[in-house]
């Protein structure tokens, strides 16, 4: 917004309108006078302005900094581009500024009305300028009252507290001025290090006493000379008093600046501005001495001169250091905004690499910003292209116009091909004059492409992830070094942003993928609707007719369907549905997707489960316990155990870590136990599976969670942590239902006694079932000898497969055995599964004699048999 307009608000009487373009000759006397007294300017203005003034002044002085990109970009304020993340604020300094000092601007900030802004009401720019408007300034007159010594306090202490160079620098000329009674003063400053590199650079040219600082600025170009060049090269290089008489006369002196400002010089004393260390950090340079007979500037000129610049340099050089020390925290700020813009934009790679065009094209003004991506997979290609152009900031919609450019084109070719295929950095200031420019788009498009600065874009391991390239600076001046520092920290930047993003990218794939992998599991993994219907119309036999509550309870005469049914049955029975309104197709429908997934392999498959299920339900029903144990922990029970294995592969938790596979990896402990709770979860959670759907939120992740207690506790490993505290409670008659950790325990240990319950068997189903587990392992074995070549523990080895009847002792002692004693001294109705299991060890016992082999405690989660495990 322009600042006339800022007085648009009707009424406000804020803001004095727009002078007339011809102005009264007493606005002229009124101006200069205000001039003149800037004690009286800045007290009235401390007073008086409005706050609307004074961003209207800082509006005025930041958009003269930004040519029109400012305007444009300013106005993008509103909510227009809330899908280009134009939104975010741009800080609008050009890399201009960084070299030659200029607005101070504070981190970007939003006003109270929510607009972007980054001018700060507090801007440290404005407390340099109080520090150069507060000290009081004697008028001319005043001064020349004054004797030479109090003269020339004054001039000090008139320099002594400033700290903006561009100030100090008129200060110092206007005194030199009144000093010397000299008619023009200019003052070169030292720029570049070395002697190769050092030039003198104008900073103020023939200041007179009545030049004000603003005329001055507006009119004035820049003069650089080179080192040991003319009069001032020579003072500079010397570091020598130059007193000249007569200009004309002397050979260093180029009368080219006096043809073009139609001046005739005659005096010239020139003198080095030498910091506290000697080293001469400019020169000043005063013009004609003004007196009657035309005199030169004499001895006493070259003392006071010497004596007044011994001070100012002091002051420049604290200047200096003070302006260096802001446009480093400048430049900190203008990176850290980029930075935050990168991490804030995570998401979207055209929206990121918009916004880092936007913040580069405004810092180092130039005509073009274009992006150019590497192809992920096929290396010899770029595959993305992004261009901007100065003026794509007046249209929000065609901000970033990729695709403009063939979208994938090979790398090799002009000088970002260079830059991406050989990770150099190239800064052409003539890019015609160099044999890499391809002049082929501009020879299509009529574009004239000048001075380029390209650079590599890597990521954090120095990968190339594309190039960065800026083309024509809009000052017509090729980059310089401190563009290519900035771009540098930009493309270091960018390539962490296009790095995240990128990487962003490829885990939303991933997990898309992995949605779609998981819908089509879930369509095989449930049950198919002709066997739910089936199931549902089924008639379901009595716990009798199953024989449900016998202890000796097998599966072995009953075929899968009966399974299904007699899984039914027991719930009926629990009273399971009625009490969680249970929808029955539901039911049947989770039961029968349950079962489908456990693997066929030879134990840990669906009639386990199955008969871990019926155990419980025995328990349950035929104890004490039945009565003790809640509803919830009922139906967690048995849905815990009717879900304890699934997905089992035959293979344990040390095979599942040996192998490192994909389980092992998401779980540390209880690797298989964490697994079949994710399954069991997964299949609850699957269309018309959803058992628990009639349960509050606050019931569901109760059930929930002691489902995943009870399936964890199948772990023996945990078994073996637990026990000795729940013994402990039984033997001592201290287990307490009121105690949650003790109903924890309990139901802990019910888990165990039903999962190993095989072992409380008749003799005919323990001896088939230990069949069937001593496989399992032995094929676990068997692929730990092929694949992975290890010698199994003896357990799974088959070779020792007549050591069996001993190792079943030693399971029954080292974990069956404790389990029921203790169980059944809770409730004396478990006795049965104690008086089975004692059965089955005489049986394995005396088979064990048979084989002549002693009895070993042995099983792969006893602590006692680490030594075979290791
Ligand atoms: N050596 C034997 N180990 C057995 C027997 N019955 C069961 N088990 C093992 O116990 C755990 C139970 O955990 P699970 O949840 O995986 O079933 C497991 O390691 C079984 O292999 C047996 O008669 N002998
Ligand atoms: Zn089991």
């Amino acid at each position: 917004m322009a600042l006339a307009d800022q007085g648009g608000g009707e009424g406000t009487g804020d803001i004095e309108p727009p002078l007339p373009t011809t102005r009264p000759a007493e606005y002229d006397q009124m101006e200069k006078w205000l001039d003149e007294h800037p004690e009286f300017v800045h007290d009235y203005f401390a007073r008086k302005a409005k706050r609307s003034m004074i961003d209207g002044w800082l509006i005025a002085h930041a958009i003269s900094h930004s040519l029109g990109l400012v305007q444009s970009a300013n106005s993008s304020g509103s909510n227009s581009r809330n899908n280009s993340g134009a939104n975010t604020p741009v800080r609008k300094i050009s890399a201009q500024e960084f070299e030659k000092g200029g607005l101070v601007l504070n981190p970007m900030i939003s006003t109270v009305d929510g607009t972007p802004t980054f001018l700060g009401s507090n801007s440290s720019h404005s407390s340099s300028q109080a520090q150069t408007t507060k000290s009081y300034r004697r008028t001319k007159n005043q001064l020349k009252a004054l004797d030479e010594k109090e003269l020339m306090y004054e001039l000090v202490m008139d320099i002594c507290n400033d700290l903006d160079v561009t100030s100090l620098c008129y200060k110092i000329l206007h005194n030199v001025c009144i000093l010397l009674h000299a008619d023009r003063c200019s003052l070169f400053l030292v720029e570049g290090k070395g002697t190769n590199e050092k030039s003198l650079v104008s900073k103020l040219f023939d200041v007179n006493g009545e030049t004000t600082l603003e005329e001055l600025s507006k009119v004035q170009e820049e003069i650089r000379i080179p080192w040991g060049t003319g009069i001032i090269g020579y003072v500079a290089e010397k570091g020598e008093v130059v007193d000249i008489p007569d200009a004309y006369k002397d050979p260093r002196f180029n009368a080219e600046i006096d043809i073009k400002m139609g001046y005739r010089t005659r005096s010239i004393l020139s003198m080095p501005i030498k910091d506290s260390e000697g080293e001469v950090i400019g020169v000043a340079q005063a013009v004609n001495k003004i007196s009657a007979a035309d005199e030169p500037f004499d001895e006493h000129d070259e003392k006071v001169f010497g004596s007044y610049l011994a001070f100012c340099g002091i002051g420049l050089k604290n200047a200096q250091l003070y302006e260096r020390s802001l446009l480093e925290n400048r430049r900190s700020q203008v990176l850290l905004d980029l930075a935050r813009v990168i991490f804030e934009e995570q998401s979207n790679l055209a929206s990121l690499i918009h916004k880092i065009m936007m913040h580069t094209q405004c810092l180092l003004q130039c005509e073009r910003c274009q992006v150019l991506l590497v192809d992920n997979s096929s290396k010899g290609i770029f595959s993305q292209v992004f261009d901007m152009e100065a003026n794509d900031f007046d249209n929000s919609e065609t901000y970033t116009r990729e695709g403009l450019t063939e979208p994938r084109f090979p790398i090799h070719i002009g000088i970002t091909g260079h830059v991406a295929t050989t990770g150099e950095a190239l800064n052409i200031p003539d890019a015609y004059a160099d044999e890499r420019f391809d002049p082929q788009t501009d020879l299509e498009t009529g574009y004239r492409t000048r001075s380029i600065l390209c650079m590599p874009i890597r990521n954090a391991h120095g990968r190339v992830l594309g190039v960065a390239q800026l083309i024509n600076k809009l000052d017509g001046m090729p980059f310089n070094k401190n563009d290519e520092n900035l771009f540098e920290a930009f493309a270091i930047f960018c390539g962490m942003g296009i790095n995240n993003t990128q990487m962003y990218e490829v885990t939303v794939r991933a997990s898309a993928k992995q949605r779609v992998a998981l819908e089509i599991l879930s369509y095989h993994t449930c049950a198919p609707v002709e066997e739910t219907q089936k199931l549902k119309n089924a008639f379901v036999p009595s716990t009798q007719h199953y024989r449900l509550l016998d202890c000796g309870f097998s599966d072995f005469r009953l075929d899968d369907d009966d399974t299904l049914k007699a899984t039914i049955r027991m719930f009926m029975d629990l009273e399971l549905l009625d009490k969680f309104r249970i929808d029955y197709e539901t039911l049947c429908r989770w039961v029968l997707c349950t079962k489908k997934n456990y693997r066929q392999v030879t134990y840990h498959n669906w009639r386990h489960a199955f008969n871990v299920a019926q155990t419980m339900f025995w328990m349950l029903q035929e104890s004490r316990l039945g009565k003790l144990i809640g509803d919830h922990e009922k139906l967690a029970l048995m849905v815990g155990c009717l879900s304890h294995d699934l997905d089992h592969r035959g293979t344990n938790n040390q095979f599942q870590i040996k192998t490192m596979s994909p389980i092992a990896e998401l779980y540390s402990t209880s690797v298989m136990e964490h697994h079949h709770f994710d399954q069991c979860i997964m299949i609850l959670s699957c269309k018309g599976n959803e058992i628990l759907s009639s349960l509050t939120q606050e019931e569901y992740e109760y059930v929930i969670q002691l489902i995943e207690h009870a399936i964890l506790a199948t772990d023996l490993a945990l078994y073996f942590k637990y026990r000795n505290k729940f013994f402990k409670l039984v033997d001592q008659a201290e287990l307490s239902w009121e105690a949650d950790e003790h109903r924890d325990l309990l139901r802990s240990m019910l888990m165990t006694a039903s999962d190993v319950s095989a072992i409380t068997k008749p003799w005919e189903v323990q001896n088939k079932v230990a069949d069937m587990i001593a496989n399992e392992f032995f094929e676990q074995g068997d692929l730990e000898k092929t694949q992975l070549k290890i010698k199994p523990m003896e357990m799974m080895d088959r070779d020792k497969k007549d050591q069996l009847p001993q190792m079943q002792v030693g399971f029954i002692d080292s974990i069956c055995l404790p389990v029921y004693e203790a169980i059944s001294k809770v409730s004396g109705s478990l006795q049965p599964l104690l008086d089975g299991c004692k059965r089955n060890r005489e049986n394995w016992s005396s088979l064990a004699q048979k084989e002549n082999t002693p009895v070993r405690k042995t099983h792969q989660n006893d602590p006692s048999t680490d030594d075979i495990i290791s």
